[in-house]
């Protein structure tokens, strides 16, 4: 297998998106969507991260009615699906999030369009009793081995494109590891030197991906902000009602 990166602009990538051979491009297809974000937006994003932090201690919730906001951090969790070295911040819209959300209303729109049953609004209107439901999620991978596992997400109907914004700038946050997609034949692509802060990349959760150790030659300090940062408005299904597309697979590589 090999991949095609296709650095784009917004607008045609929406056109691409409408056309019917889009889902099966997929398969050999990565699309690096230039500059969707200001720098404004994602400043905005992580001071809502590091208020998040300043006012709760870490913790893990279950995606069930009233699930707050919460942050936390993993470190190779030994019964993760994922094993992953981050600090992970976890935002609802019931919790005041309306400008969050509606900050990344395009993407969610895309998302319920591939869906073909639902509109964006029936997800970001959702709690975890009603059915899926629309989340931000930002990592930080900090300096020291901040990373992810290799691994394939699950797909499903409102989850048939991984979309991830990038958050941090390459190249003066971190110059070393990072986002990788990997086949067999061609071996691992790093993406994020394709990548300024604001771009989106667009890919098929089922491509196996992981996130190569950011600077692991330097010491782990939580408390330093820089490193990787990255963006990721999804929807999921919520701890209710479990669907039937299964949980992301670590595929034992770091
Ligand atoms: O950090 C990234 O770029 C990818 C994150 C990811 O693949 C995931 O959380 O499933
Ligand atoms: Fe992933």
């Amino acid at each position: 297998m090999t991949f095609k990166i296709n650095i784009i602009d917004v607008d045609t990538f929406e056109e691409v998106l409408s056309q019917d051979g889009f889902l099966s491009s997929l398969k050999e297809n990565v699309y690096i969507v230039k500059q969707m974000f200001s720098p404004d937006t994602i400043n905005f994003v992580k001071s809502q991260c590091e208020q998040l932090e300043k006012l709760n201690p870490a913790s893990w919730n279950p995606c069930v009615d009233h699930c707050p906001d919460y942050h936390r951090k993993h470190y190779n969790y030994p019964k993760a699906y994922v094993k992953s070295i981050q600090h992970a911040y976890y935002f609802h819209r019931w919790n005041g999030n309306c400008q969050l959300f509606s900050t990344f209303y395009r993407i969610f729109e895309w998302k319920a369009k591939l869906a073909e049953s639902s509109s964006a609004e029936t997800y970001l209107s959702h709690v975890p009793s009603d059915g899926p439901i629309a989340r931000i999620v930002v990592h930080h991978y900090p300096k020291g081995g901040g990373g992810q596992e290799e691994h394939i997400d699950p797909e499903s109907p409102y989850a048939r494109i991984q979309t991830i914004v990038q958050a941090s700038v390459p190249g003066r946050d971190f110059s070393q590891g990072g986002l990788y997609i990997n086949s067999e034949t061609t071996g691992k692509a790093y993406l994020d030197g394709l990548t300024i802060q604001g771009d989106l990349i667009v890919m098929s959760p089922a491509i196996k991906h992981g996130v190569e150790s950011i600077h692991s030659e330097q010491s782990l300090d939580w408390e330093s902000k820089e490193g990787r940062w990255i963006i990721m408005p999804i929807i999921i299904n919520s701890d209710v009602n479990p669907d039937e597309y299964g949980k992301p697979q670590g595929l034992g590589k770091q």
